[in-house]
C-alpha cells in the first residue's frame, strides 16, 4: 500500500513582503518519501522550503501537514510538530565546539534533556561523535554540513527540508552527506531536499519534482526523465517532444 500523504500543498503563494515568489505550488509529499526539488536558479526552491517553515510572507493557498493547516503558524510552532530545517550555507557556531553546536541545537528542549538529546544525535552520527570536541569552524565542509543535519535531527523531525546540502563540498563529501541523508530517510523521516547538484539528486531521490517561476513544471520519477532533458526543462520549461510539437504547429499555421 501507497504511504499516505503527510505534507500537502495546495495552490500555495508566498514571497517576501510585496514581492511574489511562489505562485501557486501544488506538491504532495507521501511519509518516508525522499523528493528532491530542483530548477533553475531563482525558480523559488528555497523559498518553497521557507514558506513550508513559515518564513516568508503567505499570500494564499494551503499547506497541511499531517492533516492540520500550518501556512499560518509561527516557525517554533512548525517546528514543534516535527518538521527541521537546514539553510543553505554555513549556519553552524564555528567558534564551539561539535558537541556545544548540538546543545546549542536543543535550546528548545528543556535543560534536563539537552545531554541525552545531544548523545542521541552523537549515536546516531558516529563520524561526528569522534570530533565531539573539535571546534566546528576547524572541521572539513563536509563534516560542517553534517553537522548541520545533525543539528536539525536532534529535533526528532519527522519531515526534513535540506536546502543545497552539496554547495562547496568535494565529490566524496557530497557523497557521505547524502549517504547520511538516506540513512536518515530509511529510518522513516520524509525528506524534501533542495539541490543544484542534479545527478546526485536524481541518483538518491526518489522523486524529481521541478520549479519554474515559481510553479511546479515536472513531478515524477528520476527515472522517467534523462539528465539532458532535465537540462532543456529547466531553461524552456518544456519537455523536448512538447517543443517539437509546437515548433511543428507553428511551422503549419505559418505555411
Ligand atoms: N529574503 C528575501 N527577500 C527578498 N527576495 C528574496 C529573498 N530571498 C530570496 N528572494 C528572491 O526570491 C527569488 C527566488 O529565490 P529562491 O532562493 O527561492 O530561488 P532558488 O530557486 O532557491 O534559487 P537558487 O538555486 O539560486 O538558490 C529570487 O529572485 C530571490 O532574489
Amino acid at each position: 500500500m501507497d504511504n499516505p500523504i503527510t505534507l500537502s500543498i495546495r495552490d500555495a503563494r508566498a514571497g517576501y513582503a510585496t514581492l511574489d515568489i511562489l505562485n501557486g505550488v501544488t506538491l504532495d509529499v507521501p511519509q518516508g518519501e525522499f523528493v528532491a526539488l530542483m530548477g533553475p536558479n531563482g525558480a523559488g526552491k528555497s523559498t518553497l522550503l521557507k514558506t513550508v517553515f513559515g518564513m516568508t510572507t503567505f499570500k494564499g493557498g494551503e499547506i497541511k501537514w499531517q492533516g492540520e493547516h500550518i501556512e499560518r503558524l509561527a516557525t517554533r510552532e512548525i517546528l514543534g510538530r516535527g518538521i527541521s530545517y537546514v539553510p543553505q550555507g554555513r549556519c553552524n557556531f564555528p567558534l564551539m565546539t561539535v558537541q556545544e553546536n548540538l546543545e546549542m541545537a536543543a535550546y528548545t528542549i528543556r535543560d534536563g534533556k539537552v545531554k541525552a538529546e545531544r548523545d542521541y544525535v552523537l549515536e546516531l552520527f558516529p563520524s561526528l561523535a569522534k570530533r565531539r570536541k573539535t571546534l566546528a569552524g576547524n572541521m572539513s565542509g563536509g563534516e560542517q554540513q553534517l553537522l548541520e543535519v545533525a543539528m536539525a535531527v536532534l529535533q526528532r523531525p519527522k519531515l526534513l527540508l535540506v536546502d543545497e546540502p552539496s554547495v562547496g563540498l568535494s565529490p566524496a563529501a557530497v557523497g557521505i552527506v547524502f549517504d547520511e541523508l538516506l540513512r536518515l530517510r530509511d529510518t522513516g523521516m520524509t525528506i524534501l531536499l533542495v539541490e543544484q547538484n542534479t545527478k546526485k539528486a536524481m541518483e538518491v531521490a526518489d522523486r524529481a519534482v521541478i520549479l519554474r517561476l515559481g510553479e511546479v513544471i515536472w513531478d515524477g520519477s528520476p527515472a522517467e526523465i534523462t539528465h539532458d532533458e532535465l537540462g532543456e526543462l529547466f531553461l524552456t520549461g518544456k519537455m523536448r517532444g512538447e517543443r517539437e510539437l509546437e515548433a511543428a504547429h507553428s511551422n503549419s499555421l505559418s505555411r
